[in-house]
């Protein structure tokens, strides 16, 4: 089953927040959403679920419309952290709602979550930690069996342990279960070792759809200093400048194919160190705008 977004489109108060966002996404894959705050990320969450009716384009599961076919909303959950209905109710209550609303919900899974991290389900949701109001979302997300889930900063809040034992459980519901998820975070270290593909939000449209592992074979990061203050041709045409201490610069090649190593030696770098590649590298040749490059002008 394949989940397709396409040319979505929403404006909020004459501001244009979504504008033309397209993507696919497979059953069983896990993607990134990121992006600067307030561009949109939770909005979208919000239009692919139908809480903001698209003013353009739409959701398509295989070829059917979510908004022609209501049954269908069993397929696609987001638990808005912010707009939620259960916060005066008991874990008990909302699981029994759940476990109306949604076909597959499996509410001793939910309850075995729950005793887990030591949540009673007699005690009222709003009475809750942030951390563990967000471990609830997450034990509804999990034990819904929905195939397609939107995750809005799942790990804000949440303690080491917390953390390690719900990203363990959603590696295995991708695994065993082929779920998948669509994950909104600032946390770019948790999503790189959970994302398959990372979506950027940038002017309201999706700027790049990374897969993070053919990426990984062609990109390369690299610390280099050049003997002369001039940065060289192959660093500005082919490179992006990700960081500048004094002659020291970090640079993030996204093709580095041979003809690109070949010019990177004959500039003759004094050093020349490859340097682990994260997503947070990506994150800032996409937002910061070369900022590297003026500072070492
Ligand atoms: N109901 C609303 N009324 C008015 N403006 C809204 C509403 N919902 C979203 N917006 C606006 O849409 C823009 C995108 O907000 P959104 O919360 O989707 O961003 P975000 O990427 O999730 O941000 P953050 O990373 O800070 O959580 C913001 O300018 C926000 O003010």
């Amino acid at each position: 089953m394949e989940l397709t977004v396409d040319h979505l489109g929403l404006a909020i108060a004459g501001k244009n927040v979504l504008q033309d966002v397209s993507f696919r996404w497979q059953q069983g894959q896990v993607l990134g959403l990121v992006g600067r705050n307030g561009v949109g990320k939770t909005t979208l969450m919000r239009t692919l679920t139908d809480q903001y009716r698209a003013q353009q384009g739409g959701v398509f599961l295989g070829d059917a419309a979510l908004c022609h076919h209501p049954a269908l909303r069993q397929q696609l959950l987001y638990i808005d952290p912010v707009n939620l209905f259960f916060k005066h109710n008991t874990l008990a209550q909302i699981s029994r709602y759940f476990a109306e609303t949604y076909e597959q919900f499996d509410a001793g899974r939910f309850a075995r979550l729950a005793a887990d991290h030591d949540l009673p389900m007699g005690k009222q949701y709003g009475e809750l930690s942030k951390g563990y109001q967000a471990l609830v979302v997450m034990a509804l997300d999990l034990a819904s069996n929905v195939p397609f889930v939107c995750l809005d900063e799942p790990f804000d809040g949440l303690d080491l342990f917390i953390r390690e034992a719900i990203v363990k459980n959603v590696i295995a519901a991708v695994a065993n279960e082929d779920r998948s998820f669509l994950i909104a975070s600032h946390d770019l270290r948790e999503l790189d070792g959970l994302a398959d593909r990372v979506l950027f939000l940038r002017n309201g449209t999706i700027s790049h759809d990374y897969d993070l592992e053919s990426l990984r074979e062609k990109a390369v990061k690299l610390q280099l200093v050049f003997k002369d203050a001039e940065i060289p041709q192959v660093v500005r045409v082919h490179g992006q400048i990700l960081n500048v201490r004094g002659r020291v610069l970090e640079v993030l090649f996204k093709d580095y194919d041979p003809v690109v190593e070949a010019a990177v030696k004959a500039a003759e770098p004094v050093l020349a160190a490859p340097l682990p590649l994260e997503l947070s590298d990506l994150f800032r040749s996409e937002y910061q705008d070369n900022e590297g490059e003026r500072v070492h002008g």
